[in-house]
């Protein structure tokens, strides 16, 4: 069984008439392997390319400029190097950056750019955003107006895709876009270097799952690939990166919502002899609601108690610091 695909398209009409078999295909997914393909998002045209080739830009920088990106407490948000800590307390091959409206509060201003909008509209946002957050890279302007830009994009897909979601959950639109609408969603990005033949071999990034209601991830086709994931009778699947195709991945807050229905899929890079001869750039856009919201799930599962209430800030600041031992 490979990872099932949809297009995003499809899944808008089908939520807007009730369209019952393929809502139902998205709840079987969603319950049984947590994660699918997602094609047809309706992107301005060159976007991923570009926001992949600024964000190689960003990596390539002198070790010394990236360091002005890190913050010292929370490895979250901005530049992080080899000493990020994944949930083993170990530290994962990759360095990664982090941003999201908690620290930056020009990513909105993103969407009147996403058809490409005047210049001076850009340069203004840019200028806007370096002034407001410091872990932006001053040095790389296109850098800061594609992420904006590729933002807003995702934002846009978000909206569509949690109204698709929501009702192969059963769950009132209404219900779903006032948890989802003023969201503190978070983009990152991934980088995984090359490694020399006969290097000590380390995991790229160790199984964890997402701390989100869902993450959309662009890969870099035709990058070396690595993705694995589980499904929920334990089979692993490989997610190799195709041209046009985002991968949607069901995250812990869905779990709780739907009362555990749906499978926060475990997920990890592998390093392979194949994959570890190239670096890899990977970008998860971690949808997740604004911390001061309080969840309550949508649903109990029968026969069970329904958990306490979540409140989200509190939660995701507690769930990055808990640390697990490697099974
Ligand atoms: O690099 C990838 O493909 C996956 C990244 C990931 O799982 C994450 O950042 O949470
Ligand atoms: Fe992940």
């Amino acid at each position: 069984m490979g990872v099932p695909g949809f297009a995003l398209p499809d899944l808008v009409e089908a939520a807007r008439d009730g369209r019952s078999t393929m809502l139902g295909e998205l709840d079987r997914t969603c319950r049984e392997q947590g994660v699918f393909r997602l094609t047809d998002l309706a992107l301005p045209a060159g976007l991923p390319p570009e926001l992949l080739e600024r964000t190689r830009a960003l990596f390539a920088l002198p070790l010394a400029v990236k360091r002005e990106l890190r913050d010292p407490d929370d490895q979250y948000v901005g530049w992080r190097g080899a000493d990020n800590r994944n949930e083993y307390g170990q530290s994962d091959d990759k360095e990664m950056f982090h941003i999201g409206p908690r620290v930056s509060a020009t990513l909105a201003a993103g969407a009147g750019l996403v058809d490409g909008d005047g210049g001076r509209r850009e340069s203004e946002l840019v200028e806007a955003a370096l002034a407001d957050c410091s872990l932006w890279p001053a040095d790389l302007p296109g850098f800061v107006l594609v992420w904006h830009r590729f933002y807003a994009a995702m934002q846009h897909a978000a909206a569509q895709l949690g109204l698709a979601l929501a009702a192969a959950m059963g769950v009132e639109s209404a219900r779903w876009a006032a948890m989802a609408h003023d969201n503190w969603a978070d983009l990152a990005a991934n980088h995984y270097p090359a490694q020399p033949a006969g290097a000590e071999v380390r995991m790229r990034n160790a199984v964890h799952s997402d701390l989100t209601l869902f993450t959309i991830l662009l890969q870099d086709p035709p990058g070396p690939g690595g993705l694995v994931m589980r499904d929920r009778s334990g089979a692993w699947h490989d997610v190799v990166p195709a041209p046009g195709e985002f991968v949607v991945n069901i995250g812990e807050l869905l779990t709780f919502l739907t009362g555990d229905d749906w499978w926060a899929v475990p997920h990890e890079v592998r390093p392979t002899e194949a994959t570890l001869a190239r670096d890899r750039l990977s970008i998860p856009f971690f949808f997740r609601p604004h911390d001061a919201l309080v969840l309550e799930p949508f649903r109990v599962s029968p026969g069970t108690t329904a958990p306490g209430p979540i409140d989200v800030g509190a939660w995701v600041h507690a769930r990055k610091r808990m640390q697990r031992v490697p099974s």
